[in-house]
């Protein structure tokens, strides 16, 4: 679907209707691009795009995109970022030269700063709609796209953030202990929804992702490393390189093994949000629109700036 008609369709909203198209967990496994491809058939118009939030670059010949995270200072996820980073992602599923993603920050020291909080201070019902609904879509292509997907987390990462990469196939984080990566939410007086909790569960086991979710643990590189939320950790300068082998790796096996295993693996957790939208969405109207949560929200927000000066 060109670009253009896709950010027509997905209009104010933010979200693609469903019936547009299939989501990529029950689509066929693609061919691989190359030799098995009949010849003369031309290649999806994709080779490297960007927006206002969002770099992407795909080398053709190795099935490889490369995202970037480049909206300053802190790459939150507002409602322009996730309606780009939906789109971004829909262009390269659709597009058959590309079998993988590597998804990093073009930003030092921050991968993601989660969730734009200003999203969901004093907004109206009408937005926090639109913003949540962009909020599911995200997640519901990254966690169900059948790419390989490897985060390359390049710095700090929490809550939003956090689900991002736990939402990749891998992860591979900077060893510096300054980076850190968790589900912080309880943090900020608020609380993840069960997508998010069942997206770490299937990372780290319930045991560990129970008491970092209670806590609101940010947890730094080398600890992220232990509890298995992240697979590696490699010096900063070794990132893109380990990345590009791991896909390598991943791509060596043929896709449609490798894309039937992900959907068993994933199925019942994306078949639980899609089942429960319209109730998760309601769910988060009234909790933020509750006058205790928009304080917390303003005092953490305080926090942030305080902290700086
Ligand atoms: C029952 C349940 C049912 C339904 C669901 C209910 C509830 C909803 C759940 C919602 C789930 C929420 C998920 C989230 O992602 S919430 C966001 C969590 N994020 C954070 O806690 C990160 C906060 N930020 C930081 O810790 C630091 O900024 C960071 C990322 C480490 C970078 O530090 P630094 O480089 O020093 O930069 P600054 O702190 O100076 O920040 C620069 C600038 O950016 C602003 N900012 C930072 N993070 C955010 C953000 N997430 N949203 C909006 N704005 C952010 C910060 O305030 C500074 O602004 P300024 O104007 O002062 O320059």
């Amino acid at each position: 679907m060109a670009a253009a008609t896709l950010a027509r369709r997905i209009g104010r909203s933010g979200v693609l209707p469903l019936c547009c198209r299939l989501p990529a967990w029950d689509r066929a496994a693609r061919p691989p691009p190359g030799p098995a491809q009949p010849p003369g058939l031309p290649l999806a118009p994709c080779r490297s795009f960007s927006n206002n939030k969002i770099q992407v670059e795909l080398d053709e010949s190795s099935g490889v995109a490369m995202m970037k995270f480049k909206s300053p200072p802190v790459n939150s996820l507002s409602l322009e970022f996730l309606t780009e980073f939906s789109i971004s992602l829909e262009k390269l599923e659709n597009n058959k030269a590309c079998r993988g993603v590597i998804i990093t920050s073009a930003l030092p020291k921050i991968f993601s700063s989660g969730l734009d909080i200003t999203e969901m201070c004093g907004k109206s019902i009408e937005h926090y709609t639109e913003f949540w609904r962009a909020v599911q879509e995200m997640w519901l292509r990254l966690y169900g796209s059948n790419m390989v997907t490897v985060a390359a987390v390049n710095g700090s990462s929490p809550a939003g953030g956090c689900l991002v990469a736990l939402s990749c196939d891998y992860r591979i984080m900077a060893e510096n202990p300054k980076f850190s990566i968790g589900l912080n939410e309880a943090q900020l007086g608020i609380v993840a929804p069960f997508w998010f909790k069942d997206t770490f569960v299937n990372v780290v086991g319930h045991r560990i992702a129970e008491r970092s979710l209670q806590l609101g643990s940010l947890h730094p590189a080398p600890e992220a490393l232990k509890l298995g939320l992240v697979d590696e950790l490699v010096p900063e300068e070794k990132l893109m390189e380990k990345a590009a082998a791991v896909m390598a790796q991943w791509l060596a096996l043929p896709d449609h093994a490798r894309q039937l295993t992900k959907t068993m693996m994933r199925k019942a957790v994306l078949d639980r949000l899609v089942a429960h939208r319209e109730e998760d969405i309601k769910n988060f109207i009234s909790f933020v629109s509750k006058e205790s949560i928009q304080k917390s929200l303003r005092m953490y927000m305080e926090m942030l700036k305080k902290r700086k000066s």
